[in-house]
């Protein structure tokens, strides 16, 4: 036997640690490595067996496809339809989960799934028992794997670029017949083929090795680009490259093309190909490492923002996050602004920040408390009055909130407590930017920008008709909602650190530090009064604690609701006297005790005002 015979050219390129390509000028295959084989899959190493065969009709088919027709043998819409999968929305190079019976048009209707082409998910997912059979479909588009299971058993496919995996089940036995391993492309196994009808060969022990030798190169590889130049060189035409990378049945490989000539006449050509798919992976890891670094790092620098932006408003909440983001957005527009929320989750600190970060900032903010001023007062009190405009008014006249806030901005607390009088009054300075004072005619303009808040439901009050539905559009150009806090317990430690501080400062005691046993108690309450509640009950714990700790005996919480079942029942009488105790309470404090002026707005005698003082014994 001569060195060049044909055996020992096989043993010598079977031990290259490339793989190793020789067509004659034909294109037929010559030499053909195992290191080639391996490399594009043509050697199969798999464990699970099946036999050799062809889809029929009534086949279960499981396909898990990241860029359709682009390495799944073309597949297309039509091929697609043999499952029933008909969706005119789906389009080339979408992801898709298909799960169907072959060929059987109304048996069992498919179940799919798709992602548009650039899509930004991570992952793909269908799980589901289909002609009870347990089948579970994973796209992970981050680590580049499809994965197929069903029942127990795992078929999964890496990719670098696209890839097409398919499971078949028998459609009596419902055991697997085929399924899709690397190299379909050199077996002519791709989704589309197999769907065609292609027989496919069987994989484990009785697997039939492909042979190769004496094949036409484009029976074994896709005619791209690269493969179509070896057989150009193969012809005579007069290309060569040493280590160029190249993409082949979708393998990622750096590749060597060379004539083969004898006696100056061309014979064939030789290709050695590496593979590169790992060195692949590890760049696109890195890549995919930076960006997420990268995102990190804007994450980071955005929250940085935020929390310079927003120092009273504190909060590590993706909830708050997000307020805060709401509001910064909203800080840079003229828009309305609507915050939504329970008592005491921060509403009127939100607007004033939102005022602070605009370019109004340096103009007023005008905080007007809708709920607090009685209703007879609160028109002239929001547009201000002529002299002489009514009983009580100053001679002089005044100016409203609107004028007072003019360029600046005007935040309208408890919105929803106003009369639908004064609801088509607001509407028009909204819509107008315009109005007149009461008793007045003339029509005085304002530049003003409208913050509003509500702990209401405001479309129930709209239901209800307490509400004006025009208004309410105007005000909701751009509403931010403040979860209660106990929807954001992660919140708490934040606000425990900002709040204690504050309050033994205010008291002037030595700053005091929280038990953990008082912060579980804390933890496990479910605060109806949300901050402000807590508020006072740490300034309470501040003032209880005797030395420097604030332990859970110093927490005094309201039983919650939950486990309290017994109902306070009031009289009524009583109800109602704690009732007008604490309006005539609310009007004397709002004119700052003038009680002539609190017993006009409300509208009762000098005797009755007094009567009632006394009866209360308000201060
Ligand atoms: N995220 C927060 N960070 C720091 N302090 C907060 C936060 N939320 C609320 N507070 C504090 O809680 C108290 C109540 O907040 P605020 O008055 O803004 O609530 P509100 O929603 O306007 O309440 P209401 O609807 O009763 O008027 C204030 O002392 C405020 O400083």
């Amino acid at each position: 036997m001569s060195l060049n015979s044909e055996s020992y050219v096989k043993m010598f390129t079977d031990m290259m640690s490339e793989g190793f390509i020789v067509i004659d000028n034909e294109g037929k295959i010559q030499i053909y490595n195992n290191k080639a084989k391996e490399i594009f899959g043509i050697s199969y190493d798999g464990q699970i067996n099946h036999d050799k065969g062809k889809i029929n009709i009534g086949d279960i088919v499981i396909i898990g496809d990241n860029s359709i027709g682009q390495d799944d043998g073309k597949m297309d819409s039509d091929s697609l339809k043999s499952l029933g999968v008909k969706d005119n929305n789906i389009d080339m190079r979408d992801s898709i989960i298909a799960i169907g019976v072959f060929g059987k048009d109304g048996m069992a209707n498919p179940v799919f799934k798709t992602l548009k082409n650039g899509h930004k998910e991570d992952v793909l997912k269908l799980k589901t028992s289909y002609l009870e059979v347990d089948i579970e479909v994973e796209i992970d588009f981050v680590n580049k794997i499809i994965s197929i299971k069903v029942r127990d058993e795992e078929f999964t496919l890496n990719y670098i670029n696209a890839i097409g995996h398919m499971v078949v089940l028998d459609g009596v036995t419902k055991q697997m017949k085929f399924y899709q391993s690397h190299g379909y492309t050199a077996r002519g196994e791709s989704i589309n083929d197999i769907l065609k009808g292609k027989e496919y060969r069987a994989k484990g022990k009785n697997t039939e090795t492909l042979d190769v030798i004496g094949k036409n190169i484009f029976e074994i590889h896709k005619s791209d680009n690269i493969i179509q130049q070896f057989f150009n060189v193969a012809k005579g035409e007069d290309i060569s490259y040493i280590d160029k990378f190249e993409e082949i049945n979708g393998y990622p490989t750096m590749c060597t093309l060379l004539p083969v000539e004898d006696q100056k006449q061309r014979i064939g050509a030789a290709l050695k190909v590496e593979d590169i798919s790992e060195i692949k992976k590890i760049i696109m890891e890195r890549d995919n490492a930076i960006n997420q670094l990268e995102k990190a790092e804007s994450q980071l620098k955005e929250e940085k923002a935020l929390n310079k932006a927003f120092p009273n408003f504190v909060g590590d909440s993706e909830q708050i996050e997000y307020v805060k983001r709401m509001a910064l957005k909203a800080s840079k527009t003229n828009s309305n602004v609507l915050i939504l929320g329970e008592s005491g989750t921060g509403k009127t600190i939100l607007a004033q920040a939102i005022h602070q970060n605009s370019k109004l900032k340096d103009k007023p903010f005008i905080h007007v408390n809708c709920g607090a001023i009685p209703e007879t007062l609160l028109e002239s009190e929001l547009f201000g009055y002529e002299k002489g405009a009514f009983t009580g008014a100053r001679s002089e006249g005044k100016k409203g909130f609107f004028e007072i806030a003019n360029g600046g901005t005007i935040f309208l607390d408890e919105i929803g407590d106003i009369s639908t009088n004064l609801q088509v009054k607001l509407l028009q300075v909204i819509q107008e930017k315009s109005f007149y004072r009461v008793g007045g005619t003339e029509k005085i303009t304002v530049n003003i920008r409208i913050i509003a808040a509500t702990n209401k439901n405001l479309e129930d009050e709209m239901i209800k008709g307490s509400f004006r539905e025009d208004l309410y559009y105007r005000i909701n150009v751009f509403p931010i909602w403040i979860p209660p806090l106990r929807e954001r317990k992660q919140d708490m430690n934040a606000l425990i650190e900002l709040v204690l501080p504050k309050i033994c400062n205010e008291i002037g005691c030595k700053s005091k530090r929280i038990s953990s046993e008082a912060i579980n108690l804390i933890l496990n309450y479910d605060w109806p009064g949300n901050v402000r509640e807590l508020e006072n009950i740490l300034e309470r714990a501040v003032n209880l604690a005797e030395g420097n700790n604030i332990l859970s005996k110093h927490i005094a919480l309201k039983l919650n609701k939950k486990e309290n079942k017994s109902v306070d029942i009031v009289p009524l009488k009583e109800y109602l006297e704690g009732y007008e105790k604490s309006i005539i309470e609310r009007t004397l404090s709002f004119y700052r005790g003038d009680k002539k002026r609190a017993m006009e707005a409300l509208k009762i005698s000098k005797t009755t005002f007094y009567e009632k003082i006394k009866k209360y014994n308000i201060e």
